[in-house]
Formats: structure tokens, sequence, C-alpha cells
């Protein structure tokens, strides 16, 4: 079954204006699509979308097929089912996926317990493996998020995550919140989480370098539509619209830059 097939997919202020139109992209199992956008552009929208997470006010139209589930205008207490299982998301701020007064091990246990019914020892065990799995520190399980640093707190939010065994990983600007030197470590623990596990990305980030190092293929957005899509190696060699053109020649721009400033 296809992960992700998203068709026609728009998100609808309250006043009728289109923040997301006209929408359409797959994920087939394993593969890694990048959708990037500046600040802005409908990204977050269609992360939130996919998971039937809109906030209020908001409502999509079109669909949303998240492994063989319509999420568009379907009731919430059917889609609990789905999320975690066919999709889960690890968002730009770790604290959104954390909650603040509990210790992470036992935030980590509850998706573990749900998704695999374990108790007791094994439960203990099966956490220690989550946390190991994303290069964590068994202490990490008693600690409380603010008594950890940022980087190990979205490590935390990642095992969280794939706790869950979802089909689809949606990362929403995983790394943009994290000191330069821990991104590309976070990055390097993502890729290979995902390749271990067979799962499809959704990768979102406004950073073309980014998604050149992760994504087969790219959707890229400007005001909530699509302007462009195709293989990353394509789009960043050839880009045919204006806009496209525009992110490519500033990440060249950029490089040029730190080049001149080498030693
Ligand atoms: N809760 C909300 N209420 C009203 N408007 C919103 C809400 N969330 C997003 N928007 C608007 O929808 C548009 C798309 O926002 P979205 O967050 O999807 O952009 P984005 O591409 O993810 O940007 P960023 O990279 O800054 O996160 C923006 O114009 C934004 O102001």
């Amino acid at each position: 079954m296809t992960p992700l097939e998203v068709a026609g997919l728009s998100v609808r202020r309250a006043d009728g204006r289109d923040l997301v139109r006209d929408l359409s992209f797959s994920l087939a199992p394993g593969e890694r699509l990048g959708l990037i956008g500046e600040s802005g552009s409908g990204k977050s929208l269609t992360a939130l979308a996919v998971m039937g997470l809109l906030p209020a006010g908001m409502t999509a139209h079109g669909s949303v097929l998240l492994d063989g589930t319509q999420m568009v205008g379907t009731p919430d207490r059917k889609l609990n089912r789905v999320r975690g299982r066919a999709a889960a998301v690890v968002f730009q701020e770790p604290l959104t996926a954390l909650d603040p007064l509990m210790r992470v091990g036992r935030q980590l246990a509850w998706p573990i317990r749900r998704r695999r019914g374990l108790r007791g020892a094994a439960l203990r065990a099966a956490v220690q493996d989550a946390l190991a799995e994303v290069r964590l520190p068994e202490r990490v399980a008693a600690a409380y998020p603010h008594e950890i640093s940022g980087g190990q707190r979205q490590r935390a939010a990642i095992a969280m995550a794939l706790a869950c065994e979802p089909a689809v990983l949606i990362a929403d600007e995983p790394t943009t919140a994290l000191d330069v030197t821990v991104q590309s470590e976070v990055l390097a623990l993502l890729d290979g989480l995902v390749a271990g596990r067979g799962m499809a990305l959704l990768f979102i980030t406004h950073d073309l370098a980014v998604v050149a190092d992760v994504a087969d293929r790219v959707v890229v957005l400007k005001d909530g539509s699509m302007v462009e899509s195709g293989r990353t190696r394509d789009i960043v060699r050839e880009p045919r619209h204006a806009y496209t053109r525009s992110l490519v020649d500033s990440a060249w721009a950029l490089e040029g830059e730190l080049d001149r400033l080498a030693p």
C-alpha cells in the first residue's frame, strides 16, 4: 500500500482563503520526499493536514490517504488509531512533543506500551533500547526534558516518534532550532534510522542544502502552491521555476561565501 497519497489538498481558513492550494504528491514505501519553501509557504500546514491536526478554524479539502485511511473529513476519534502507526511527526521544537513535567523514560514508555503492549521489565528494557537507538545514554530516562540539552531533547522526540513504528515519518524542520554542530549529528541519525527501518520520510525545510542531503525528490512550495517538483538532483542542477532558481542561487551564494572565507 502507498504510505501517503495527497491529491488536490487545500487548507482553508474560516474566511475562505486558501493557505495551501491544490497540492498533490505521494510517497512510496521507503522513499524520501523534501517539502521546501520559504517561511509562510504552507509547509507546516501541509504536515498538519496530513495528520488531521489542523488548528481550529482551518479545514482541509481534497484527499489525504495515509496508509489507506482518508484523513480529510474523518472524525477525530477514528484518526487517533491511524496517527502514530501510519505516521508520526518530529517538530522543529522538541518541547512540542515532550511533556516538561514528566521524566523522559516515562514519556517514551507510553507509546511503546500502546504500540507493543509491553509491561514491567520488558517495557523498561524497550525504553532503554529506544534511547540507545537514538544514541542517548541510559541516564536520560530519569531526566526531565529541561535537564538535557536541546540536541538530546530532539533525539528523545525522535525516539518517541519511532516508538510508534510509523510507516511514514514527517520531520518538520527537525534541526532548525539546534546548534549548527548538533544539526548535522541529528540529520545523520535521522538518515540512518529511516534507512534502517525502511520508513518513508516527508522532510520539511526551508534549507535547500539540507534537502539535497536527505531527499530523493522535492516538492517546492510558494505561497501555498506547488511551483515545481522532481528529483532533487535535477532540481538543484536545473531549476525550472524562477522561485526555485532563487533558492538554488542563494544556496550557491552561501557556499561561495564560505569558500571565500576558508583559509
Ligand atoms: N494557526 C494559524 N492561524 C492563522 N494562520 C496561520 C496559522 N498557522 C499558519 N497560518 C498561516 O498560514 C500560512 C502558512 O503557514 P505555515 O506555518 O504552513 O508555513 P511554513 O511554510 O511552515 O512556514 P515556517 O517555515 O515559518 O514554519 C502563513 O501565512 C501563516 O501565517
